[in-house]
């Protein structure tokens, strides 16, 4: 506790102050600017945040949307007037090159429905022209009507609607200029409080090139933890699984070389499978399986990667019905045979000496892992889960949306538990961490980098009234 002192006038205590529960800034690298050197009074603030916890029009866990209150909370008390913004889902197909706008499945409402029963507070989404294949072309000015409701206080903010509607949002040419120039037009500050959203976009990285632009709250905490997985106590143990596997692969071979041993799952497990035991699988794509062929080379003599080694393999991806899935086991792979969907690694897999001995006898593990094709086939991540707890030593660090999703809705006393623990800690972002791991710095985000460009071009320097009331924030 220390003594609070109101201004010069009084000169004696009238309080104190507890410092319990503020992070200190001076912890991260002094060339990042943080939001608490920003200065907000009457500036409005456009604040990107990773709030992709929509499916099919629903939120299944809100912690990536609770853990950016603090930031919002500290824009507001501050004088600022937010304009939030958040990626949902990928309605961009690279491979057909459009972009489908699904109104029901992929916008904002939920969140912003969400954000106002929780904070009683009313934001305004604003609606723009969308086109068929390229979604929304132009910011058009009746946004300004909005914005002058915001700067006269008749609403708490504005938010943007998917920042994957706008054309120009994962564009690298003239649309995403455009749609650079127009989002700056609307704030006069930006704020970067999305840890998970690392790739290269308009909204998370090339409009620091517009505007004085800051690390929210959330994001330098996750930066703050992510240090502690790039020197792990060892033996460090990641399973890495899931969809993404175009995003993913490219990590997956630098992490690779950093773990002792490393257990694959769901789509990227699949493809390496196909690559290891020259197989196919159904879905799996030849170009993937390429991508593979590395780790697989790799493996062969670092023998880090431990086999799961029974998967359920079904028919249909429709559900699960009796007699149209099965378990197979990779000791009877053999080349040119082909499978259908493979859908999840088998509950018994991680019963599996080679399994236990890596996971119990780990100091540290990273999980970025949805096992199977959800939510019909959720079994192996349920006992990944309840494996993995059974190391009680262990530092153990769970990263990514469908990742901590699935932790909450399988294990719901587990998850909360974790929230607390001093031996758990939940990243919002899983491919984010396998971005950091790979680059060996945290400060290599691709987000990151820009912010810390941006406070060399805008020169933020700290200011004494907000550096004496904000510092510890
Ligand atoms: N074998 C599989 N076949 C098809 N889909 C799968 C399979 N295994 C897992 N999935 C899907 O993977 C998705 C989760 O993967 P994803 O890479 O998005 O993880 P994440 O935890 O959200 O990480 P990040 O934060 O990096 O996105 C789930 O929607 C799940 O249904
Ligand atoms: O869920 C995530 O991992 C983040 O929101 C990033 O999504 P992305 O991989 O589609 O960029």
């Amino acid at each position: 506790m220390a003594p609070y002192i109101p201004g010069d006038q009084i000169g004696m205590k009238v309080g104190y102050s507890v410092e319990e529960g503020c992070r200190d800034p001076a912890l991260l690298d002094e060339r990042l600017p943080l939001l608490q050197h920003a200065d907000l009074r009457d500036k409005v603030v456009l604040l990107r945040v990773d709030h992709n916890v929509v499916k099919k029009g629903k939120i299944l866990d809100q912690y990536r949307i609770d853990v950016t209150l603090a930031t919002m909370y500290n824009i507001i008390e501050r004088g600022g007037r937010p304009i939030i913004m958040t990626h949902i889902g990928r309605p961009f197909d690279k491979k057909t090159k459009t972009l489908t706008i699904k109104k029901d499945e992929d916008s904002v409402d939920a969140v912003v429905a969400y954000m106002q029963r929780k904070l009683r507070i009313k934001f305004a989404v604003p609606q723009f022209h969308a086109t068929e294949k390229e979604g929304i072309l132009d910011i058009d000015t009746s946004i300004n009507w909005l914005i002058q409701d915001l700067r006269s206080r008749k609403i708490a903010g504005i938010y943007l609607p998917n920042t994957r509607w706008f054309a120009g949002e994962e564009d690298k040419g003239e649309k995403m200029e455009r749609f650079v120039v127009q989002l700056a037009g609307l704030a006069d500050v930006f704020v970067n409080d999305a840890f998970g959203s690392w790739q290269a976009h308009a909204s998370t990285t090339h409009i620091t090139r517009y505007l004085p632009s800051y690390a929210g709250l959330c994001l330098q905490d996750e930066l703050f933890h992510v240090k502690e997985i790039l020197s792990p106590k060892r033996p460090f143990v990641a399973v890495v699984a899931g969809a993404k596997y175009d995003t993913k692969i490219g990590p997956l071979a630098e992490i690779y070389k950093k773990v002792d041993k490393l257990l694959l799952g769901g789509i990227i497990y699949n493809t390496f499978l196909c690559a290891k035991y020259n197989i196919k699988i159904q879905g799996v794509e030849d170009s993937d399986i390429e991508l593979a062929r590395g780790l697989v080379e790799q493996d062969k003599t670092d023998q880090k990667i431990v086999e799961l080694p029974l998967l359920v393999e079904t028919e249909t991806l429709e559900g699960r019905f009796e007699g149209r899935f099965r378990t197979i086991n990779t000791k009877d792979f053999a080349a040119g045979q082909q499978y259908k969907y493979v859908v999840d690694i088998h509950p018994a897999s991680f019963e599996t000496k080679e399994v236990l001995d890596a996971l119990d006898s780990a100091s540290t593990i990273f999980v970025n892992a949805v096992m199977g094709f959800m939510p019909t086939f959720w079994h192996g991540t349920s006992q990944m889960d309840a494996t993995i707890d059974r190391n009680r030593s262990a530092l153990k660090f769970f990263g990514g949306g469908d990742t901590l999703q699935e932790f909450k809705s399988l294990h719901p006393g587990l998850y909360h538990a974790a929230l607390e623990s001093s031996k758990y800690y939940l990243f919002t972002g899983g491919g984010s961490v396998l971005k950091v791991l790979e680059e060996g710095d945290p400060y290599a985000l691709p987000t990151v980098k820009a912010l810390i460009e941006n406070g060399k071009t805008y020169n933020n320097k700290l200011q004494q009234h907000d550096q004496s009331n904000y510092s510890n924030y």
